[in-house]
This record gives structure tokens, sequence and C-alpha cells, in this order.
């Protein structure tokens, strides 16, 4: 990615202790990025903060703040020590989340706060507090939410993530405008089923139930972190320079085959299963 203008610039990761946000993180790191994780636990954080020095081969290149980004005060707080250590900021990646899969009608109010709360209200404190950063910088910068496809086609079992992603997608498309004037631009990347421990806990905790999300990829797999990383640095950076608003789907086909052939019935995945 070197040449891509990352070298130097200072990113923000919510999420950035595991799963798909580490393996961004760990991206932006190899970019010669500085990076700054956040999350509400402290030594997963730690644990990227250390990969991330070991492949600089130095340390001083990545900080860990604690953070719960339900908490706006919290968020800002995390700005401040950004920019205390670093000097200022080039972006934002959107990766925090919650998720769990029950029917709409049963969740009570605290679990659909608790998935709204992390996904879309976090996400907008966050963007909220990094572009007033860049603002005042009068740089410009580059943020990057972390959507789902059921943002736009719904998913039973999910009510409250996929109307908080939908919320996401709106606010991106809706600052993307407000702010390409200062030279903020906004994406979201929308990864298919990915290999991640918080998700296998979260969305298919047996084989069975992976087997069934399995069935629904025509690409017959599930994405590895570092794909959606690859896709991320994409839209974040200067190979990106005229793109806003914009959702980049990284999902092996899922979602337009659940439309047009049904689970699993490309010859492709039968031959596979
Ligand atoms: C289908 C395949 C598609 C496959 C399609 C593939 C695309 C997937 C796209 C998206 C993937 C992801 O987001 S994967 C990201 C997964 N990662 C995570 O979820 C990690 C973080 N998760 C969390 O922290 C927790 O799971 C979460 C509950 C969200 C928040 O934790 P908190 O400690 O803040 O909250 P808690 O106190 O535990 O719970 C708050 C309330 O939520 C309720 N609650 C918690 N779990 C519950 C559950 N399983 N069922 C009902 N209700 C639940 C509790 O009872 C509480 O309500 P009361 O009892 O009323 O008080
Ligand atoms: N894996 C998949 O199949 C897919 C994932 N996604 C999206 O990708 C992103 C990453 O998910 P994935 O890596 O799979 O799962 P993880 O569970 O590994 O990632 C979620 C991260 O969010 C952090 N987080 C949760 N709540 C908060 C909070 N209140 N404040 C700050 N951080 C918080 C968690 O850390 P901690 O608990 O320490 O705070 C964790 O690091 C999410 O946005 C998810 O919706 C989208 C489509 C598919």
């Amino acid at each position: 990615m070197n040449g891509s203008g990352f070298a130097g610039r200072t990113y923000v990761v919510t999420g950035g202790g595991s799963g798909i946000g580490r393996a961004i993180a760990l991206a932006l790191g190899a970019a010669d990025a500085r990076v700054v994780v956040a999350g509400r636990t402290p030594q997963k954080l730690e644990e990227t903060v250390a990969l991330i020095d070991q492949e600089a081969g130095h340390a001083g290149r990545a900080l860990a703040v604690p953070t719960d980004v339900r908490d706006p005060a919290a968020v800002d707080a995390l700005v401040t020590a950004a920019t205390d250590r670093f000097g200022r900021l080039d972006g934002l990646v959107n990766n925090a989340a919650g998720n769990f899969v029950a029917p709409g009608i049963d969740i009570s109010p605290n679990g659909w706060r608790a998935v709204v709360d992390i996904v879309l209200n976090g996400s907008y404190y966050c963007t909220r507090a990094v572009a007033r950063q860049l603002r005042e910088q009068g740089t410009g910068g580059s943020v990057l939410s972390v959507i789902a496809t059921y943002a736009w086609h719904g998913h039973p079992g999910t009510v409250h993530s996929a109307a908080a992603k939908a919320g996401v997608l709106a606010m991106t498309r809706t600052l993307a405008v407000e702010l390409a004037p200062l030279g903020i631009r906004l994406n979201c990347v929308a990864p298919g089923p990915t290999e991640t421990a918080g998700a296998g806990a979260a969305l298919w905790a047996t084989d069975e139930a992976r087997a069934e999300v399995l069935a629904t990829v025509p690409a017959a797999r599930f994405a590895d972190p570092a794909e959606i990383a690859d896709a991320s640095l994409f839209l974040l950076g200067d190979r990106a320079s005229y793109l806003t608003g914009e959702c980049l789907t990284v999902d092996g086909g899922q979602w337009l085959g659940k439309q047009v052939y049904g689970r699993g019935a490309t010859p492709a995945a039968r031959g596979r299963g």
C-alpha cells in the first residue's frame, strides 16, 4: 500500500482490538500509518498495538485508548488523546458493533438500545468528533464505516443491527455531501460473513448455523478479515480520492446470490458442499 499516502497519517479505528477492526488497524500500520485503536477491553487493544509495533520493528506507531463509543464525552476524549499523541488526525474507521440473533418483536428495549447505541449512535459520535477535528485542522480526511448488506435488504433475527447499519449508511450519504467542501470523504464497506470470533459467537455459534450461513455464499467460503481490510484501505486512501457517499460490498456474491439462486444452489456451492 506504499504510494497510497498512508505514511505518517493518523487513523482512529473503533473496535480495533479484534476481528475486522484489528485487521484494518494492522493493514494501516503496515502501510506506515499511525493507528489509534479504541474499544472497551484494554487488553485486546494492547495486543493490537503490540502487533503493529512488532511489524514496524519499533514501538510508538500505535496507541490504545479504552473507549465506550456509546459515551459522547469518552469519544471526545479519544480524539483529544489521539491528537495529543500524534499531533493531528486523518481519518476514522467506525468498526465497533454489537449484535445478537433474536426475533424482532421479542427484543427488550434495553437489547434494542444496546445494539443501536453502539452501531448508530457510536458511529455518529465518533464521526462528529473526528470531523470537527478535521475541520479545525483544515486538512480534509476520510471516514469509513463498516456496515452489512442487510442495511438495505434486511434480515430476520437482526432487526436492531439492520436498522442501525441502515442509519449509518444514511448518515454516510448525508455527511458525504455536507462535508465534501471540507475535503472530508465518507464511505462504507459491507462485508459478507467474515471469519471472526465475535461474529461467530453472536451469529453462527453452532456448526448447523455456520453451515446455513455458508450455504448462502456463492463464493462458498467465509471472508478472511484481511480481505475486508484491503477494500477498507482502498476506500480510506488517496486512490479513492473522488469517491464519497458510496458503499463497497465485499461478500463473495452473497446478497445477490440470495435473491437469484436461493441458498447454496449454485453449481459451485453444490460441488463443494
Ligand atoms: C443470522 C445470521 C446472519 C449472518 C449475516 C452475516 C452478516 C452479519 C453482519 C453483522 C455482524 C456483526 O455485527 S458481528 C459483531 C459481533 N460482535 C459483538 O456482538 C461484540 C460486542 N457485543 C456485545 O457487547 C453484546 O453482545 C451486546 C449485547 C451487543 C452489548 O453488550 P452489553 O454488555 O452492553 O449488554 P448486555 O447488558 O449484555 O445486554 C443488553 C441487553 O441486550 C439483551 N441481550 C443480549 N444478548 C441477547 C440475546 N442473545 N437475545 C436477546 N437479548 C439479548 C440483554 O438481555 C439486555 O437486555 P435486558 O435483559 O432487557 O436488560
Ligand atoms: N464478521 C462478519 O461476518 C461481519 C461483520 N460486520 C461488521 O464488521 C465489524 C467488526 O465485526 P467483527 O470483527 O466480526 O466482530 P468483533 O466482535 O470482533 O468486533 C466488534 C468490536 O467492537 C468493539 N465494541 C463493541 N462494543 C463497543 C463499544 N460500546 N465501544 C467500543 N467498542 C466496542 C468490540 O470490542 P470490546 O468488546 O472490547 O469493546 C470489538 O472489538 C462490525 O461493525 C460488524 O457489524 C459486518 C458484516 C459481517
